[in-house]
């Protein structure tokens, strides 16, 4: 069945009339980019590759765009290399015929230049202002491109988590915590014209709803600021440009933020996030001036002891990494300082333990990270431990990964997963009329133009609450509309005792935890105990509502939720235990091969279809979003239930590098990966790849990185190839999974009966 095309990169050009030649960027052009020159670029790039594409099968993207400069290099030919050459010599085979190979070809790499066209000028942008050399003593203005642009300095720091001597701190300045660039650079359109999110939008951002923290340099307003300037300048005077004036300014520093930090950084950060959350909350607003913090963590010191010294001239740098701290964020400043009236020198300035205190760079203080300052788009490298990735691999995984995060609410990727409560809010609210007849409820989170959480605050205003009950194993069977049992009242019903259980061997652990057998008063059950411990009262009251929600689904192909461990330090969820594990583990165990005969797979196969048909049947649906065999679980009778649904919200709160997330976009449909409003079509999608899985026992995707599946699914419509000795049936249901519609994929319950149709058919055949 022919998939049906979407058209690619809306922000792209039409092609224009073809021009020769590929396009270059001058060696030697390193100024950053304006958005027309961008516009040039892009247009300039795309006219040689609509003359170069078509020529041969040879024809690789990466050698079509050549862009000397180093970053430029780098990004575009890796994009192109990740996502390009081979896949597009396959889809000549796919496509059968050379016309739609080169559409396909071209709009394939129209969408893989626009990415690395992006990244490049990304890079660009995060360069540095001025060569090092100039800077000593200089004034505003000496310094080059974007030295004094609060906005620029302010992205700098953001995407490369360093300043140099020739960025300056000024008024306006802003440090963001809690937001990936990558991300947002890649879900913000470039012809918006921003490179970082604006303090109007991040001012907007609900303080009560989101843990990102915005630190902000205004002069106009933070009076302790003008304070401490005016400390700084009174050091200058009395001390002059001296070491003496270097430790007093660190010593004021860090006695506003806390003072010297004796035992280790756990404690500030600790201390640090109790102010952070009073003063969000006082200030009702994510953005918090720099004066207002009564307690900081390296990287605040940092910025502060480099507004001042910028404000009165002392040359000063930060450098990503600190001796004392793990917390992200890292940071230390250097400062240039001729002491000895007879030449200049860098010293790193301690602002934590010893305030004051001064050392050579090449002393231990920052240990080997001193001048480790990698862009984020550039090739990273992690210090000592000798993995390297590639930006476009780190991006794609970062996307697949923080879909899940709140990140602003005009980021496609936003509220990536809907609470399962708040969906329940919304189509209550729908039904019951209290909401202009509402649309469905997109991944992205937003309803009739709305986000989840604002229609979730509408409802909870109106005190909306409806209960009846939950029909076991039947389609259609009603859970509580909403779920009006308070969190505090929920524990009693579904908590679990920490010693009840006995923890026995590891099977397992994923994103969010780690997975253990254990003894539940003799009876075998699996706990995971979740990674992150450090959860706040809103979290935890999330974490409960989820459960509840998910201790009434009952399906014999979904897995029983049993209770939960509600304290921390050992916030856990226990579910009943799956002697055969993961349905991923049986399939690529190759002695298994011979156990799982065409049969017990189409079984598995309909266990899992109806396990997932009881949850959209649901009202409100259940939509998993993360269907894949390492989440289908078989018990010791071969039976495959459905695991590791419902928690969605409290993993997007949870910043966790998900391993799992990250290196599974091999299940997930091409909408949910360009991060478009998707709905339970997703299931449906990643259903399709399952049952794949169960007709080839193979991976899916296997010798393609998360980046290639991507570029290959998502933007360039590629399937996974069905085995010819497949049967027609089987083969055109998998197809119909596979649609490039979601309207065109069929339900679960049309799949469920496919499914008994063909278990029919080969059993009356055997
Ligand atoms: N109830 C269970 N019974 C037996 N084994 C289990 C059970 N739950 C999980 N496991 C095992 O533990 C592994 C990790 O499970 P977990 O749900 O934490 O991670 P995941 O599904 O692989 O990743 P993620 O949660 O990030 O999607 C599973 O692959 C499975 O092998």
């Amino acid at each position: 069945m022919p998939h049906r095309r979407r058209s690619l990169n809306p922000t792209l050009p039409p092609p224009p009339p073809a021009a020769a030649g590929a396009f270059h960027l001058a060696a030697d052009d390193t100024r950053l980019p304006l958005l027309a020159d961008y516009a040039l670029l892009q247009s300039a790039a795309v006219s040689s590759v609509v003359d170069a594409a078509p020529a041969s099968a040879e024809w690789s993207a990466g050698s079509a765009f050549t862009a000397s400069s180093d970053a430029a290099t780098t990004t575009a030919s890796s994009t192109a290399t990740a996502l390009g050459s081979s896949q597009l010599m396959t889809a000549t085979e796919e496509a059968g015929g050379r016309d739609t190979w080169v559409r396909r070809a071209r709009e394939g790499y129209y969408l893989q230049l626009s990415l690395a066209i992006r990244l490049t000028s990304q890079a660009f942008l995060a360069g540095a202002p001025a060569p090092p050399e100039l800077l000593l003593g200089c004034g505003p203005g000496d310094a080059g491109d974007g030295a004094d642009d609060p906005e620029a300095v302010s992205y700098r720091l953001w995407v490369n988590g360093c300043l140099s001597w020739g960025d300056k701190i000024a008024h306006g300045f802003y440090n963001i915590m809690g937001i990936d660039p990558h991300l947002w650079a890649m879900c913000n359109a470039a012809e918006e014209g921003r490179r970082l999110p604006s303090l109007a939008a991040l001012r907007a951002v609900d303080a009560t709803e989101s843990s990102l923290e915005v630190v902000l340099v205004d002069k106009g307003a933070d009076s302790v600021l003008l304070d401490l300037e005016r400390r700084a300048l009174d050091l200058v005077r009395a001390l002059g440009a001296t070491l003496e004036l270097v430790r007093r300014l660190a010593v004021l520093v860090s006695d506003h933020m806390g003072g010297a930090l004796r035992s280790e950084d756990g404690d500030l950060y600790m201390r640090w996030k109790a102010v952070s959350k009073q003063l969000r909350k006082r200030q009702k607003c994510i953005v918090v001036p720099i004066g207002g913090l009564s307690i900081g963590f390296c990287r605040h010191r940092a910025i502060l002891f480099k507004e001042l010294a910028d404000f009165i001239g002392l040359p000063c740098r930060i450098a990503q990494g600190c001796k004392y701290c793990s917390a992200p964020h890292r940071s230390s400043c250097l400062v240039k300082i001729d002491s000895e009236r007879r030449y200049v020198r860098e010293y790193v300035v301690d602002l934590v333990v010893e305030p004051g205190r001064i050392s050579c760079p090449d002393s231990s203080i920052n240990g080997q990270l001193l001048s480790a300052v990698p862009s984020p788009f550039k090739t990273s490298c992690k210090v000592g431990s000798g993995n390297y990735t590639t930006p476009v691999a780190s991006w794609n995984q970062r996307i697949v990964d923080e879909r899940r995060n709140t990140v602003l609410s005009n980021s496609h990727y936003s509220v990536a997963r809907c609470c399962v409560v708040e969906e329940n809010s919304v189509q209550v609210a729908s039904k019951e009329g209290l909401l202009p007849k509402c649309g469905q409820i997109t991944q992205n989170g937003n309803c009739n133009g709305m986000s989840v959480l604002d229609v979730s605050a509408q409802l909870k205003a109106m005190d909306i609450s409806a209960e009846n009950g939950n029909k076991e194993n039947v389609p259609g069977a009603t859970l509580p509309k909403r779920l009006s049992i308070e969190p505090s009242l929920a524990v009693d019903w579904l908590e679990i005792s920490w010693e009840e259980l006995e923890l026995k061997e590891r099977v397992g652990a994923g994103s969010f935890g780690t997975v253990y057998r254990a003894d539940w008063h003799g009876s075998d059950v699996a706990v995971k105990v979740l990674t992150d411990q450090d959860v706040g009262e809103a979290q935890l009251k999330e974490f409960v509502r989820e459960i509840a929600i998910m201790k009434r689904v009952r399906h014999p192909n979904v897995v029983l939720f049993m209770g939960a461990v509600t304290k921390c330090p050992h916030l856990s969820i226990v579910t009943e235990y799956l002697p055969r594990g993961s349905l991923f583990r049986l399939i690529n165990k190759a002695a298994n091969g011979e156990m799982l005969d065409l049969k017990r797979r189409l079984r598995m196969a309909l266990d899992v279809a109806k396990g997932i048909n009881y949850l959209h049947c649901l009202n409100p649906p259940i939509v998993h979003w993360d269907l894949k065999t390492p989440n289908m679980l078989v018990d010791k009778n071969w039976s495959v239930k459905v695991g590791d649904f419902g928690l969605s919200r409290f993993k997007a709160n949870t910043f966790i590098s998900s391993k799992s997330v990250a290196g599974t976009p091999e299940w997930m449909a091409p909408e949910f990966l360009r991060g478009e409003p998707s709905n339970e079509k997703c299931d449906v999608y990643s259903f399709g790849v399952i049952l794949w899985e169960l007709l080839t026992m193979q991976q899916p995707w296997s010798g393609l990185g998360p980046a290639q599946v991507v570029g290959a699914v998502a933007f360039q419509n590629r399937r996974l190839p069905i085995p010819k000795d497949t049967s027609p049936e089987l083969a055109a249901l998998v197809e119909s999974c596979w649609d490039d519609d979601p309207r065109q994929r069929p339900s679960f319950s049309s799949i469920v009966d496919t499914l008994k149709k063909c278990l029919k058919a080969l059993l009356g055949g055997s």
